[in-house]
């Protein structure tokens, strides 16, 4: 059978990979250099079982920049926000919906990959493929990715999957063509039903991170540590809240749920959760500017910009993706406040303010904000980090540092969410 992937990013490189273990697999992407790249044997993938099966499934693998004739299509395209209207921006769906019908014949299979609002399937890709292909004879079906972005291709085969086709004979089509990749369940729906489910996962777990958050915020005005209460909470067995930190980023947590509430405008709690979790950013940047101020209380630097040094701008832990991380709008804030911003992130390249070695950013620097929970962070010596800079503050948005190890080695240390920190309280609660 021959397969033809289109969008070579986060999702649909790993899925052609692990579809080229069983069938024949053309990769398409608009990118002519991730495609010449590719076709060379040069992957950017930095997860290393990625890097494995390429090696493996090489000889099935090409890529292009247009799709091909074959068996069944894959869409795999972005599917970001469009900050004007507040809704999906479904125009790369929209564009490789046509590249695949100018190339569609009758009785292929389509199907819908990337998450966008419930009714896109039915009521958008139906249709303009129809009008492309110009044909009624084609099977299509909405499946959506719901591996972990940093364990993808253990989560794409394990996790269950849901297809949902617009009608039955594309559903069996579909499921049938994942039979060949999917270990877990593979639940039979509607395209429609399967759009909703895929927000609804996302739609959670930003509400109960902006709970969380939430409950940072009033245990840092009551003077307890929300982490210890959240732990001990989430000991009761019907309760599981999530973790708080300086907000939510990504391509699909900051996004999908807005295409929930976008169909229902009325809703209020999606929306009030998006916007919980971006004022975190705010909430990080005021603990920066509190900590300067008490450490500056008794000698304030007149002569110089008082310099913030983040640790980590990717959107989480041990990854390499900055896409809508909380680092950015962190960054803006400190910078027009006045503080000049350097970034050490192990992980990642190019940022708004270029990353630089660990050395260069921390000399002379006034206060670490840890940002992103990279595992590597645990490795750096608070002594050694210490002796460098020329004020001792460190602002953990994540806990994910041992604070008692770097107040021993001179710092001060707030951490968000624990409020024995905060002015006026003790460390006793
Ligand atoms: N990133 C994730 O972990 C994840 C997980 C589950 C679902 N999703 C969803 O999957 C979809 C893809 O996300 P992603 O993270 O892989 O995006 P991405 O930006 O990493 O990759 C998308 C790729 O599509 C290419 N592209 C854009 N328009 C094209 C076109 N018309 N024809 C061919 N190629 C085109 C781009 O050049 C890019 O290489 C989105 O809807 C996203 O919400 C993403
Ligand atoms: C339902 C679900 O699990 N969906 C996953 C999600 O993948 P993701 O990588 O976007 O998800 P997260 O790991 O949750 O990170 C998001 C941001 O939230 C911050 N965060 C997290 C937990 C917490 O307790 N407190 C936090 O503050 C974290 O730092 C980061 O900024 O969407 C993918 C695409 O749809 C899915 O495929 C994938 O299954």
């Amino acid at each position: 059978m021959r397969l033809c992937v289109v969008g070579l990013g986060h999702v649909g490189l790993p899925l052609a990979l692990l579809f080229a273990r069983e069938h024949t697999v053309v990769g398409v992407d608009v990118d002519e250099q991730l495609v010449a790249a590719l076709n060379r044997g040069e992957l950017s993938a930095e997860e290393p079982a990625i890097r494995a099966l390429f090696e493996r499934v090489r000889a099935d693998f090409t890529a292009r920049t247009a799709p091909v004739p074959a068996d069944a299509y894959l869409l795999a395209t972005p599917t970001p926000l469009d900050p004007e209207a507040n809704a999906a921006d479904l125009s790369a769906v929209i564009a490789a919906t046509e590249s695949v019908g100018e190339v569609l014949s009758p009785g292929d299979l389509a199907v819908l990959v990337s998450t966008v609002p419930p009714g896109t399937t039915d009521e958008l890709v139906a249709p303009l493929l129809a009008r492309t292909a110009d044909t009624d004879d084609f099977l299509l079906a909405h499946c959506p990715e719901r591996a972990l972005p940093g364990n993808t291709l253990a989560e794409m085969t394990a996790n269950s999957r849901l297809v949902g086709g617009v009608d039955a004979a594309s559903t069996a089509a579909a499921s049938d063509l994942f039979g060949a990749v999917a270990e877990g369940p593979i639940h039979e729906t509607t395209a429609r039903l399967a759009e909703f489910v895929k927000l609804t996962e996302n739609t959670y777990r930003d509400v109960n991170i902006a709970l969380a958050n939430e409950l940072a915020t009033v245990a840092e005005r009551v003077g307890v540590d929300g982490h210890r209460a959240i732990d001990l909470a989430n000991e009761h067995p019907r309760v599981a809240v999530h973790r708080p930190g300086p907000g939510v980023g990504g391509h699909c947590i900051t996004i999908d749920p807005l295409f929930l509430a976008q169909s229902a405008p009325s809703t209020r709690l999606i929306s009030t959760a998006r916007a919980v979790n971006d004022g975190m950013a705010h909430h990080a940047a005021g603990l920066v500017r509190e900590t300067l101020r008490d450490a500056f209380a008794a000698s304030m630097p007149v002569d110089r910009r008082p310099t913030v040094t983040l640790l980590g701008v990717a959107y989480k832990g041990d990854v390499s993706d900055t896409r809508e991380t909380p680092a950015l709008p962190i960054t803006r804030l400190l910078q027009s406040a006045g503080y000049e911003v350097r970034v050490y992130d192990p992980h990642v390249e190019s940022f708004a303010v270029d990353p630089v070695a660990l050395a260069e950013a921390v000399t002379d620097s006034d206060c670490l904000l840890l940002v992103t929970d990279h595992a590597a962070f645990h490795d750096l010596d608070p002594t050694e980090v210490g002796e460098a800079m020329a004020t001792r503050t460190l602002v953990d948005t994540r806990n994910h540092l041992d604070a008692d190890r770097w107040r021993e080695a001179g710092f001060s240390v707030r951490v968000l969410g624990d409020g024995r920190d905060s002015p006026g309280h003790g460390r006793e609660s």
